[in-house]
Parts: C-alpha cells; sequence; structure tokens
C-alpha cells in the first residue's frame, strides 16, 4: 500500500535553553507519515536534545511539538508514549533481571494492558508470549529468549531494545544512534530491521545517526542541526553535497558544488 504523505508530526519553533546556552534553537520542520528523516550534525549540535524535545524527556522553553494536529507540547514522555511515539533507549529501559522475552513480553502487555481482565489471563498471558517471542525472533535474538537481560553482550542489548520498541507497535520510531557500540557484524541486523519498518510504510522513522552509508541507504530526507539550528533540509544526495553540510558537518572548507537543499539561515 503507497505511504500516505502527511505530516504526522511537527515543531514549531522548538528551543530549549541550558543556562546561557540554547542546545536547540527555534527548529520548525515537520515529518510525514511512512517517511525516514535522519538528523544528522556534529557533536553536540542538539540532535539528541531535540528528540528529547519529540519524545517528552526534556520540556521546551519555547515552541511546540504536535502529533496528528493536537498540541502535545505539555505531554509527559509517557503520555506521547501512549499516544504512538515510541523512542528506542540506549539500554536504560530494560529489565536486567528478567529474561530476553519477559522484556519483550511487558512491552506487548503494556500495549494491551491485558492483566486486568482476570477472566481471560491465562489465554492472554500465552498470547502476549507469542507475541513476543514473534518481535524476539524478528530482532533475532530467538536463540537467547531465556537468557536475562543482564547477560547479553552489548549489540544483543542494543537488539533487545529495538524489539521492545516494535513491541509498543508506535506510529513514529525514534532511534538515537542505534548502532553505536555494535561490532561490523551485528549492524546490518539492526539495519535490515529499520529498512523493514521502513517498508511497512505506515511507520514514521526518525533516525539520529553518523554513519554516512546507514544515512544513505535508509534516509528519504535529511535534516541538519548545528549549533541548534536547522541548517539544511531535503533529499539525502542535496544535503550532503550542500556547502553548509560540506563545511560544517564533514569538516570540509569548500564545497563541491552548490546546494539544492533548502538552507536554512
Ligand atoms: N541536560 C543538559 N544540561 C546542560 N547542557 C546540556 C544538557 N543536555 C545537552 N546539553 C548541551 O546541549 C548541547 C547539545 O547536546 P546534544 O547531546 O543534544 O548534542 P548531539 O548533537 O546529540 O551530540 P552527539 O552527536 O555528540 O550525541 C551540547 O552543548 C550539550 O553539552
Amino acid at each position: 500500500m503507497a505511504a500516505t504523505r502527511a505530516p504526522v508530526l511537527s515543531s514549531t519553533g522548538l528551543s530549549i535553553q541550558f543556562g546561557g546556552h540554547v542546545a536547540v534553537n527555534a527548529v520548525t520542520t515537520q515529518f510525514d507519515a511512512g517517511t525516514l528523516t535522519a538528523i544528522v550534525g556534529p557533536n553536540g549540535a542538539g540532535k539528541t536534545t531535540y528528540f528529547n524535545l519529540l519524545s517528552g524527556q526534556l520540556h521546551a522553553s519555547a515552541g511546540s511539538v504536535h502529533f496528528k494536529g493536537e498540541d502535545i507540547t505539555r505531554l509527559s514522555a509517557p503520555q506521547r508514549t501512549s499516544k504512538g511515539i515510541g523512542r528506542a533507549f540506549q539500554l536504560t529501559n530494560l529489565f536486567p533481571k528478567l529474561s530476553v522475552l519477559e522484556n519483550v513480553r511487558l512491552a506487548v502487555q503494556s500495549r494491551h494492558s491485558a492483566g486486568f481482565n482476570m477472566l481471560s489471563v491465562w489465554r492472554s498471558r500465552r498470547d502476549l508470549i507469542d507475541q513476543a517471542a514473534h518481535y524476539v525472533a524478528q530482532v533475532g535474538l530467538a536463540a537467547r529468549a531465556g537468557d536475562l537481560a543482564a547477560k547479553l553482550p552489548h549489540g544483543d542489548k542494543r537488539k533487545l531494545e529495538v524489539a521492545i520498541l516494535m513491541a509498543l507497535e508506535p506510529e513514529i520510531l525514534m532511534f538515537d544512534e542505534p548502532t553505536a557500540g555494535m561490532s561490523v557484524d551485528e549492524v546490518p541486523v539492526i539495519l535490515e530491521l529499520i529498512g523493514r519498518l521502513k517498508t511497512q510504510g505506515d511507520k514514521t522513522i526518525l533516525l539520529v545517526e553518523h554513519k554516512m552509508d546507514v544515512i544513505h541507504s535508509l534516509a528519504d530526507r535529511i535534516i541538519v542541526l548545528h549549533n541548534g539550528r536547522l541548517v539544511a533540509d531535503g533529499l539525502p544526495a542535496e544535503v550532503m553535497a550542500s556547502p553548509i553540510v560540506q563545511e560544517a558537518y564533514l569538516g570540509k572548507r569548500s564545497a563541491p558544488r552548490a546546494a539544492k537543499a533548502v538552507a536554512h539561515a
């Protein structure tokens, strides 16, 4: 089914200040349904802070966030999650003393809230476990389903985070450097997963990533943050060729050719 191109998430004049430092500075943009947008920029550009403002971990000093037309600026992170904005957290979301399967089962359960119906607890529990096993298999962790989360090597923990996010079935999936700290042979599993989520067409994916090959293979669009400002926005090839990106992001002084991408002052 063809993806509908309509804004599902947007920020308007979104800003946050830490002391005198403006970490995100009046960022106005929108994310269309069924697209994958990569958010790039040098270290300290404000990418993670912008993510925190969208997902509710931080609250804006100014500006607003809208989800499907609703102003969610004042909603907490859990309220935004329940509306369908899902974010993979780097290792902080895992229950270390529970197994891989149980970690994912809890995510499935929180979506269904099945535990409240005492009459159907057993049947629901079986369903929940089956669904959890499906997500565990999708991220390539079936063989480790019974292992404690704490015992997993780093790369497998990152895969488990993705399984938890998928189990929540959010409309928006936010990944902040999903392959960071992974060995080279583990990276493709996560990239294939994100690629598969993308081809489903109904998910809106936001990806903070430094690896250019990852961005090129997955992104429909790139936005560039620099010193907290949105400085470029467009198709990957255009944005990567733009002088502002060549200089600000790749550290090159001269740009090969002029950019077609929209450069924001
Ligand atoms: N809680 C905070 N308190 C004070 N300053 C902060 C806080 N969070 C972020 N900053 C500052 O805001 C700026 C943006 O940081 P942020 O982590 O968003 O950048 P980033 O683009 O994600 O960087 P990286 O690619 O290195 O992860 C940095 O100067 C950082 O030091």
